[in-house]
């Protein structure tokens, strides 16, 4: 994994924005407030979009030494020269993403409510796993639902970062640490927040293991 790269504390992902100096200003705030890893994450842009986001992020993130995940996409963290990408079901395979970035990226890698797909995930040389979603969630309200208790197991079984996502708020989340998540992935709870800094700040007061 990337010689400075952790994945632990809050995991704030970016929510879909098509107005570039808006997201670069939210983010600037999450950051201020203490997360510990961004996502580019954006549905909705075009792929110029998406590289004069990503490139824009890459810029931010660095002046706050914080490691700078894409998702989806390989190709385009590689273009920007991200610390990784996080990669889902249907996002291509561990084995292609690593031979584009290199051995000093991250690769992460979606496990949603199956802890074998972790194992195999580690396998084949995925850096992090995620699980989730843990709690109802407005962006993917269709997404399968996790337990704590893969959290324990995945805390016994494997030795990579764990991440939580999904409907994952400063209430709900310490649960997910206690039970074993290394990293809090969070859109809305920080992103549509009235003060996006000092949510972000509260996230980062939790105990990270
Ligand atoms: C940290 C983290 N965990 C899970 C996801 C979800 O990935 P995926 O299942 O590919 O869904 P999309 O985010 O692409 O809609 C994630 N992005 N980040
Ligand atoms: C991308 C993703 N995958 C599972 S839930 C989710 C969305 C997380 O967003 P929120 O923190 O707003 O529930
Ligand atoms: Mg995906």
């Amino acid at each position: 994994m990337g010689l400075n790269v952790r994945i632990s504390g809050l995991y704030a992902i970016t929510p879909d924005e098509r107005d570039t100096a808006e997201l670069l200003r939210k983010v600037r705030q999450v950051l201020l407030g203490g997360a510990q890893v961004v996502q580019y994450r954006n549905k909705l842009a075009d792929a110029q979009l998406r590289f004069e986001q990503a490139g824009a992020l890459r810029v931010l993130t660095r002046e706050f030494g914080v490691p700078l995940i894409v998702n989806d996409d390989a190709g385009l963290a590689k273009q920007v020269d991200a610390d990784g990408v996080h990669l889902g079901g249907t996002d291509g395979s561990v084995a292609a993403a690593r031979a584009l970035l290199g051995a000093a990226k991250v690769i992460g890698v979606s496990c949603y409510n199956r802890a074998p797909l972790a194992f195999e995930a580690v396998r084949q040389g995925a850096d992090y796993v995620a699980f989730g979603a843990f709690f109802p969630s407005g962006v993917k309200p269709d997404a399968v639902k996790a337990t704590p208790e893969l959290l324990q197991q995945a805390r016994r079984e494997l030795n990579v970062p764990i991440v939580a996502i999904g409907g994952i708020t400063v209430q709900n989340g310490a649960e997910l640490l206690e039970a074993g998540a290394d990293a809090l992935a969070v859109i809305s709870a920080v992103f549509a927040a009235a003060d996006i800094q000092d949510a972000a700040r509260q996230f980062a007061e939790l105990k990270y293991p």
